[in-house]
C-alpha cells in the first residue's frame, strides 16, 4: 500500500554512463512508483537520425545546429511502453543502431541542440502529472536542478561492457573488448564536452552497480525516493 505522503508530483534525475543501467533502473523504478519516464538518450539519439537520414554531415556543428530546430520529435512516458517518433516516424529500432551510436556524441555536443532538448525535457517533466523518472547525463546537474533526489551510477567498464555486448545480435554483435573501447570513448567525449557534459551534481546520491543485480539497483533508489518524498502539506 503507498503511503499518504506524495500530495506533490516527484521528480527522480538518473545520470550516468553508458550501461550502468540507467534505462532499466528508471523504467522498473517509475513502473512500481506510478511514476512517468523518460529516456534523454533516445532523445538525441532521434535528432541523430534525423540528421543522418537528411544527410547532415554530423561533423560540421555549424550544419548541426542549423537544422537542430527542424525534426519534431514526441517521447511517449508510459514506463511500461515508452516511445519515441520523429515527424510522427516510430525510429524506436533505428535509434540502437551502429551508426547512430557512432554519431550521437558529436550531434549531442551541439549547443543549439542541447537547448532545443533540454527544453522539451523540462516542458514533459513538469507536465507529468504524478511525477517523473528522467534518466541521461545531465538531468541532476543542468535540466532539472531542483528534483526531489538525483541518483548517478556507475559500474566498471568491464562490466558495462559486458551488459552491452550481451544485448548486441547477429550482424551488430561485437566482441568483449570492441565494446569496451566504444564506450570509453563515448563516456570521454560525453563527459569532455563544453556544454551541460556528463557530470554527477554535487547533492546526487552515487549507486556503484558493478556488483548489484537489477532488482538490487531498483530497490535502493525506490528507497530513496521514498525518504525524500515531501510530507502531505
Ligand atoms: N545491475 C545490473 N546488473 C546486471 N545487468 C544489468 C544491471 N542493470 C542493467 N543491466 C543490463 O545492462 C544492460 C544495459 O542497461 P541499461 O539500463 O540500458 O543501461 P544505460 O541506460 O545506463 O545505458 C541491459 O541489458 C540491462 O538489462
Ligand atoms: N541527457 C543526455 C542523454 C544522452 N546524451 C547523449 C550522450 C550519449 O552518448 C547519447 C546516447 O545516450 P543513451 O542514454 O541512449 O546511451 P546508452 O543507452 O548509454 O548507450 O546521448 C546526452 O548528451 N545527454
Amino acid at each position: 500500500m503507498p503511503t499518504a505522503v506524495a500530495a506533490t508530483p516527484v521528480i527522480v534525475a538518473i545520470d550516468g554512463p553508458s550501461g550502468t543501467g540507467k534505462s532499466s533502473t528508471s523504467k522498473a523504478v517509475a513502473i512500481r512508483l506510478g511514476l512517468g519516464f523518460l529516456d534523454t538518450g533516445a532523445q538525441y539519439r532521434a535528432m541523430t537520425w534525423w540528421m543522418l537520414s537528411n544527410g547532415i554531415d554530423v561533423d560540421d556543428p555549424a550544419a548541426v545546429a542549423a537544422a537542430s530546430a527542424k525534426p519534431t520529435i514526441v517521447s511517449g512516458t508510459d514506463p511500461q511502453a515508452p516511445t519515441i517518433t520523429v515527424d510522427g516516424t516510430d525510429v524506436s529500432v533505428p535509434i540502437r543502431g551502429r551508426e547512430v551510436t557512432a554519431a550521437v556524441s558529436a550531434v549531442s555536443a551541439v549547443p543549439e541542440v542541447r537547448a532545443r532538448i533540454t527544453e522539451l525535457q523540462r516542458s514533459i517533466a513538469a507536465e507529468a502529472p504524478a511525477g517523473i523518472v528522467v534518466e541521461g547525463r545531465d538531468i541532476g546537474t543542468t535540466v532539472l536542478p531542483n528534483a526531489d533526489l538525483k541518483v548517478f551510477l556507475t559500474a566498471s567498464p568491464e562490466a558495462r561492457a559486458a551488459r552491452r555486448s550481451g544485448e548486441l545480435r547477429g550482424k551488430e554483435a561485437a566482441d568483449l573488448a570492441s565494446t569496451r573501447e566504444a564506450l570509453i570513448k563515448r563516456d570521454a567525449a560525453d563527459a569532455g564536452r563544453k556544454t551541460s557534459p556528463m557530470a554527477k551534481a554535487a547533492d546526487a546520491v552515487e549507486v556503484d552497480t558493478t556488483e548489484l543485480t537489477l532488482d538490487e539497483v531498483v530497490a535502493c533508489v525506490v528507497g530513496l525516493v521514498e525518504e525524500r518524498r515531501r510530507p502531505l502539506r
